[in-house]
């Protein structure tokens, strides 16, 4: 029996999710796995793309000849069995492609390219030849760097056949090596080799006799320096065989700065419950979900530190995940202080060299803690003992593009593989969450009370309306204003957010009217005042602030709406001896500035920490007493079902980083909605009300959690194509739906236009649909090809958000 290899190929615009039969070659005969990556031919022409191992089988058909695997591109595996099996449930559930899922589980460094070189044929002409190729005997066809009419020339040459084009796969996964020298003999060779040495050799001597005493190898680099010898004297030893280079690895050390190490605290009683019962899931081999639910600074990361312990003195590795690292470096410094060096950390600010490296420690099992934001899910752990998810109410969880997936449910996946359990922690949970535990789906766990017997903040809602009518316009109340002037008097710290979803400046025409807008988007372009252009936030365009009306020529032409950088300006002036600590998209664009900027505040180097809603969450200062939400409003408004949730959820975190330590905390929330429910309830920190409340009207709403959803996106630079599209599927799939299911739409997405492409809708409601994911799955598959001619389909199971 011969043995073929079934292979999952990276051809975008003919994905399926069936594998292609290669042969092996008797080259590789044995050296072929499952859950490698191989480059293989693919079609009629020279073409050659990327593959994964899905599995080995025998040869059972004889009637054509297979194709035969060209190399493979690593040596081990890059995915395992688990996440193989993974990538399998993930294509069912998110309807994508499975060598989608299978790309989206590798480290970037792992994601091949695709580089198209030209070569001449005998048939071209030597002068021609000469010109274009000169030594080479092959051209780099990258087509946004030659310039067009060298591009144009060679595609002319391919069409008459007197060049041929060949696609290779590039890797760019690359390890980091440094080069270490150690002697390749005894002290004592060396010494009889020095002996030989020309009187000349001075620096020959001085090499060996370095060796001589010093027998262990030295990075290359560094011996240079302390000898002041050159590579080229190096070489000659090496060359004579007195000494060796070795390349040796070396990682990329992503978090260079020092943490304090920390010990285990003594747990309050219901921290002990809530790590006991975790404990014993993991000791034996539970596979349950848990939702712990805690308050604001009640302890939830000292709960998930000694879950992480447990598993890790049972020999078991441990999964966390984050919302956002970069937003979050308070937590990461706090499990790399317990935790050390075994701790790999995870998240989109890493180069993608760092992220390899860490990657490459987890896979070889150096570091059994991981900590990561969403992707890190698929941190390639054996033997997982525990998995986290903090803040699981948090958006971020979700991601938005193919695969759509949502981290806590591959989290649930992972779990059951590993026969251990998953805990979702927030004091906010979403309400899918919360359901779940009403229901016994998860097992809940309850921190009622913050550590230390601490007080929840006292919240104050201040009505902006009345404010208006008291004295000119201003971001702060008179109530915020003093508070934050006591709190100066006493040395105490405050945070002011300023909640820019669903909001920003923009520039408008007070004589027309008009508002200036992107030219590819439906969408106003926002002020940047640190870079003193107007920008589009969907698509990146970039224009100069206009100081005419574009319109009307009018001089009139103003800035509306509040950024940080203009509440900064009035806190200037309010509070002249305020020293404040900026925090938004401009401030924290450098590498390592969000770290910086808060370490700052934890020194107490300031005052007030003005922030947008990246200060919301994590935060743990205990200097901090004063909280104050400047505009509560602005995503109370949006036309999304999830719009009170996540204003409850922001109002909620954020005053909750106010008096987590042994002095009392306060709360100021202006808004120009003070009976709102989702205010009211966040004001007296009242999860269970507005859980309640919420379901109410999520239930009258034929919403989730009540309901499932999917959303379907057709978009297309043609406004007609992606409507007419659009239209198509929703008569396709009405026949495949019951009574019951709800169809909004189509409609125009929120945005209706984004980036010269329009967007059209169709969300459905349902609770059981048997046929529909069938259906979905053949409007994948149909709709694929159609790429190329602009018309792309999206299918967003469960979607955040219907806009
Ligand atoms: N058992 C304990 N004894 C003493 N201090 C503790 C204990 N558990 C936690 N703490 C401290 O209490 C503070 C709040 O804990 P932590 O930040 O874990 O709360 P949290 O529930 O994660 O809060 P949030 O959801 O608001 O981020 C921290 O400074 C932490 O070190
Ligand atoms: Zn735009
Ligand atoms: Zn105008």
């Amino acid at each position: 029996m011969t043995q073929i290899a079934e292979i999952i190929v990276d051809v975008p615009t003919m994905q399926t999710n069936t594998p292609y039969s290669y042969s092996i070659p008797p080259a590789l005969t044995g050296s072929v796995r499952p859950g490698m990556r191989v480059v293989v031919p693919f079609g009629n022409g020279s073409r050659k793309v990327q593959g994964f191992v899905w599995q080995l089988a025998e040869q059972t058909d004889f009637s054509r000849p297979l194709k035969a695997i060209d190399t493979v591109m690593d040596l081990q595996p890059v995915l395992n069995q688990e996440l193989l099996a993974l990538a399998d449930h993930m294509a069912v559930t998110t309807y994508a492609f499975k060598i989608t899922c299978l790309l989206t589980m590798l480290p970037n460094a792992l994601k091949a390219t695709y580089e198209k070189w030209v070569m001449p044929t005998d048939t071209l002409e030597e002068s021609i030849r000469k010109k274009l190729f000169g030594h080479a005997d092959r051209l780099l066809l990258d087509d946004s760097k030659l310039p067009e009419e060298q591009l144009k020339s060679l595609l002319k040459l391919a069409s008459g056949g007197k060049v041929t084009v060949s696609y290779a796969v590039r890797d760019r996964g690359n390890v980091k090596t440094i080069t270490m020298i150690e002697p390749a003999m005894a002290a004592d060779k060396l010494q009889a080799a020095k002996a030989t040495l020309r009187s000349t050799a001075k620096k020959q001597a001085v090499l060996l006799d370095y060796f001589i005493t010093h027998p262990e190898p030295i990075a290359q680099r560094e011996l240079e320096k302390a000898l002041a010898v050159s590579s080229t004297i190096i070489k000659t030893a090496e060359k004579n065989g007195w000494l060796v280079k070795k390349a040796v690895e070396v990682y990329r050390d992503p978090l260079a700065t020092a943490v304090t190490p920390t010990r285990a605290l003594t747990l309050n009683e219901a921290q002990q419950t809530a790590v006991s019962a975790l404990k014993t899931a993991t000791n034996d081999h539970k596979a349950a979900t848990y939702l712990l639910e805690g308050v604001t600074g009640s302890g939830k990361t000292e709960v998930y530190l000694q879950a992480i312990d447990n598993a890790l003195q049972n020999g078991q590795s441990a999964l966390m995940l984050v919302p956002e690292i970069s937003l979050t470096p308070q937590i990461v410094g706090r499990v790399r202080g317990r935790f050390g060096q075994r701790v790999a950390v995870l998240h989109s600010g890493l180069s993608a060299g760092e992220r390899y490296d860490e990657w490459r420690r987890i896979e070889r099992g150096e570091a059994t803690v991981v900590v990561g934001a969403r992707s890190a899910i698929f941190a390639p752990l054996e033997n997982i003992g525990i998995i986290i998810i903090d803040e699981e109410h948090e958006a971020t969880y979700k991601q938005e593009d193919n695969p759509r997936y949502h981290a806590r449910d591959i989290a649930i996946w992972r779990g059951r593989y590993h026969h251990c359990p998953v805990v979702l922690g927030s004091a906010t949970p979403s309400l899918e969450s919360r359901a779940r535990a009403q229901k016994g789906v998860y097992q809940q766990l309850l921190l009622p009370h913050r550590i230390n017997a601490s007080a929840l903040p006292k919240v104050t809602v201040v009505d902006m309306t009345q404010e208006l009518q008291n004295h000119a316009e201003s971001n702060f109340s008179t109530a915020l204003l003093s508070a934050l002037k006591q709190r100066m008097a006493k040395g105490e710290q405050s945070i002011l957010m300023l909640n820019r979803r669903g909001y920003s400046s923009f520039v408008m025409c007070r004589d027309c009217g008009f508002v200036l807008k992107c030219p590819n988007c439906d969408i106003s372009l926002t002020l940047h005042m640190d870079t003193k252009t107007m920008k589009c936030h969907y698509c990146g365009h970039e224009e100069p602030i206009p100081n005419v009306c574009p319109q009307c020529h009018s001089r009139k032409i103003r800035y509306y709406g509040t950024g940080t950088q203009k509440v900064e300006t009035e806190l200037k002036e309010v509070l002249p001896d305020a020293q404040v600590i900026r925090m938004d998209v401009d401030t924290t664009r450098r590498k390592g500035a969000h770290e910086r900027l808060l370490n700052k505040f934890g020194r107490q180097e300031a005052d007030i920490l003005l922030g947008t809603q990246m200060i919301a969450k994590g935060l743990d200062f205990p200097n901090v007493t004063l909280v104050g939400v400047l505009n509560a409003d602005t995503g109370l408004g949006l036309p999304d079902f999830r719009a009170s949730e996540r204003t409850f959820d922001l109002l909620t975190q954020v005053s909750g980083r106010a008096g987590r330590a042994d002095k009392p905390g306060q709360v100021f929330i202006q808004t120009y909605n003070p009976d709102h429910y989702a205010i009211q309830l966040a004001k007296d920190q009242n999860y269970e009300r507005f859980f309640l409340t919420e379901m109410q009207m999520r239930h009258r709403g034929h919403y989730p959690p009540y309901y499932y959803s999917v959303k379907l996106t057709a978009s297309s630079g043609d406004e007609r194509q992606a409507a007419e599209a659009m239209i198509k599927i929703v008569r396709q799939i009405k026949k495949t739906l019951s009574p019951a299911a709800i169809m909004l739409g189509p409609t125009p997405g929120a945005v209706a236009r984004v980036n010269n492409r329009y967007y059209y809708q169709l969300v459905i409601k349902y609770k059981q649909e048997p046929a529909l994911d069938q259906a979905l799955f053949e409007i994948l598959t149909e709709y694929q090809s159609t790429g190329r001619m602009g018309l792309q389909i999206a299918i967003d199971r469960n979607p955040m958000s219907f806009m």
